[in-house]
């Protein structure tokens, strides 16, 4: 594996604005990609993952924005890039696959011409190589019989094939990075291993940098090199799978592996964390998680805003993390 960076993420916020009234969303968020590497964005629901991958691609909802912070992309900042620049940008050289594939396929086309279309308008195809390059693509990843497939709407596609449908119109111009959020979450349990399998192989194949998201540990053990755990808004821990499942240095992480329904397969009885997110706009001066945390002090923790401390690759929000030894699960 290369450690190109591809894509830096360095001190991102993103705001609501709503009736006059600035509510924070994601707080100071830094990661990167690198080619060829997978990543695991992880957090209970409301923590700011899909937020963050959202401003990736500059596709945030209206009324949320960004309020600080850059992308870099290649060198290119996709913070503040115009619109156009953007568009060019997304489909061709970083490009998302949500949970929902009827979010991104148009019911009233067939499924060959939009993967044909997205070859066109990015690569300049003409129609009859860009017909044909879809068909390959839908070969490519799983469908069968894709010469015939091709001509058909999305409606006449079960779940798991409209997911291969749209993951080969992401993939279609080999994007430098993939984006993927909650890919498998509406789909039965065989069909999203097998989802995942050909998402991880494209991402070999095509030496991608991946960005999954997911609420689902056992997903990342099973197709990320590193995880970054979300909490709140802020992003509290990264490092590398084995060493942060090893040895988690955040109190949350830590949590969330307990929780984790894998735990019981080893024979522990998976622990529900107590209590729930803060919700945006109530964020605490200290320490987001210090409520439902059984290592929080008064101070430091609730005192002041907790910094992130970084030991090699690793990486923590916790004002406490030098002083504590956590439990990890085995992978
Ligand atoms: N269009 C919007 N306008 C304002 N706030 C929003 C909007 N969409 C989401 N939010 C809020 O932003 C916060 C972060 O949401 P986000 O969807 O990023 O969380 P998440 O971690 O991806 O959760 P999930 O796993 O449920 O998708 C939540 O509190 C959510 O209520």
């Amino acid at each position: 594996m290369t450690t190109d960076r591809i894509l830096e993420v360095e001190g991102l916020s993103i705001a609501a604005r709503s009736g006059g009234r600035t509510i924070p969303l994601v707080h100071d968020v830094s990661f990167r990609l690198d080619a060829g590497e997978a990543v695991g964005l992880v957090g209970e629901s409301g923590s700011g993952k899909s937020m963050t991958a959202l401003a990736l691609l500059g596709l945030l909802p209206r009324g949320v924005a960004v309020t600080a912070g850059s992308v870099r992309l290649g060198g290119v900042d996709l913070v503040g890039a115009d619109r156009r620049t953007l568009a060019d940008i997304r489909g061709r050289r970083i490009a998302m696959v949500f949970q929902d594939p009827m979010a991104s396929l148009n019911p009233a086309i067939p499924v060959g011409e939009q993967v044909a279309e997205v070859l066109r308008r990015h690569l300049g195809l003409a129609r009859k190589p860009a017909a044909r390059r879809a068909i390959e693509l839908l070969g490519a990843v799983g469908i069968r019989e894709p010469h015939r497939r091709t001509g058909e709407y999305p409606h006449t596609f079960s779940g798991g094939m409209r997911q291969r449908a749209m993951i080969a119109m992401a993939l279609a111009c080999e994007p430098a990075v993939l984006i993927a959020d909650e890919p498998t979450t509406a789909l039965d349990v065989t069909v999203q291993a097998r989802i995942l399998e050909l998402l991880v192989r494209m991402q070999d194949e095509l030496g991608m940098a991946m960005l999954l998201v997911t609420h689902d540990l056992g997903v990342v053990a099973g197709t990320c090199h590193r995880l970054a755990v979300m909490y709140a808004g802020r992003l509290i821990e990264e490092g590398e799978v084995g060493e942060v499942f090893d040895a988690p240095y955040h109190p949350y992480t830590a949590a969330l592996l307990a929780a984790a329904p894998e735990n019981a397969m080893h024979g522990r009885k998976p622990a529900a964390i107590p209590g729930v997110v803060p919700a945006p706009g109530a964020f605490p001066l200290g320490c987001p998680f210090s409520p439902r945390c059984s290592h929080a002090r008064p101070d430091p923790c609730d005192s002041t805003p907790v910094e992130v401390r970084t030991t090699g690759s690793r990486r923590v929000r916790c004002a406490r993390s030098r002083e504590l030894t956590l439990a990890g699960v085995e992978r």
